[in-house]
């Protein structure tokens, strides 16, 4: 039988000025929520490529509360390969789903029938991905493109520009953009580090309306993947805070303690 979490009102209650309205309100971009676990040394895993709990059973049942109040969660590439992950809201009594979205500009994920996102599809707890990429039609195998739509999933190319070290990198005003396009009018950030460290850059603080951080006692140790976003230095070259939140507030989860704030006033 599949788990089921259960989530108080009294707790919902609290984290509700941080969550997306309840009726969608015509945008022009979706509400956007970064949020993840971390360790007190700001580890999100032990290493790249290893799932690691970090949340204890209340946090995690806040985890997948916020799902159930988002259109789409989203998580880069090496979080999918890392954690095979379901991607799905598992409070008991949810009506709805989140759309499962994955930022995989080089197609390094090749989706098969037994990963677990599309298990949970067909027992029909959970939507199929939609896979955000910068290669077009040609360059994907037939047979993952038939995965995928047999599921409900498809893939959708956005234009990139290239990293220093030749990568494709999104926009993430793009990005937003077309999900909002897809009718996803909220959007749940889940990470990994990569994905969350280059959405604290300042440049793409303007789109991010709610941070919702769950806070582990415990320290990971060095080599993990760590939240630290590129430093940012004033005219002159002095380090500046890269980003720091605001209206404030911290909910005690069991042993975590989950931290809600905002990037900016819109
Ligand atoms: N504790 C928690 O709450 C969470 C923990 N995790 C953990 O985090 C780890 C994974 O994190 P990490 O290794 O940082 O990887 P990510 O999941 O952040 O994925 C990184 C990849 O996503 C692609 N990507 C990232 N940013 C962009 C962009 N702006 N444009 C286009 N593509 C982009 C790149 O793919 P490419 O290389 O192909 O260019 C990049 O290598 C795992 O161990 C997982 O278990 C993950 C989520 C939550
Ligand atoms: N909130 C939270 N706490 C942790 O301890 C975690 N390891 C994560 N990881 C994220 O959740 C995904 C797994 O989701 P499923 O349980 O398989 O649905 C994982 O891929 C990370 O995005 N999150």
């Amino acid at each position: 039988m599949s788990e089921k979490l259960t989530f108080s009102a009294s707790a919902a209650a609290s984290l509700e000025p941080h969550l997306p309205p309840g009726e969608a309100q015509p945008s022009k971009q979706p509400f956007v929520t970064l949020t993840f676990a971390t360790s007190l040394d700001s580890s999100l895993s032990l290493a790249p490529g290893v799932r690691t709990h970090l949340s204890g059973p209340g946090s995690k049942a806040m985890t997948h509360y916020l799902r159930s109040r988002h259109a789409a969660i989203l998580v880069g590439v090496s979080t999918v390969l890392a954690d095979n992950p379901g991607l799905n809201c598992r409070i008991a009594d949810s009506t709805s789903q989140p759309r499962p979205i994955v930022i995989d500009p080089h197609l390094r994920w090749k989706p098969r029938s037994t990963d677990k996102v599309f298990d949970i599809c067909r027992s029909g707890d959970g939507l199929a991905p939609f896979i955000v990429t910068g290669l077009s039609k040609d360059h994907i195998p037939k047979e993952q493109q038939e995965l995928l739509q047999h599921h409900g999933g498809k893939y959708i190319h956005i234009p990139s520009t290239k990293s220093d070290n030749d990568r494709m990198r999104f926009d993430w005003d793009i990005v937003f953009q077309v999900l909002l396009a897809e009718g996803l009018t909220s959007v749940m950030v889940e990470g990994g580090g990569q994905i969350i460290n280059s959405l604290l850059h300042p440049t793409y603080h303007k789109l991010i309306d709610s941070v919702i951080v769950t806070i582990a006692p415990t320290w990971l140790g060095k080599g993990g993947v760590v939240v630290s976003p590129d430093r940012v230095c004033d005219a002159q070259g002095t380090p500046q805070a890269a980003a720091r939140l605001s209206q404030v507030s911290w909910h005690p989860f069991g042993e975590d303690v989950v931290l809600c704030g905002k990037l900016h006033s819109r």
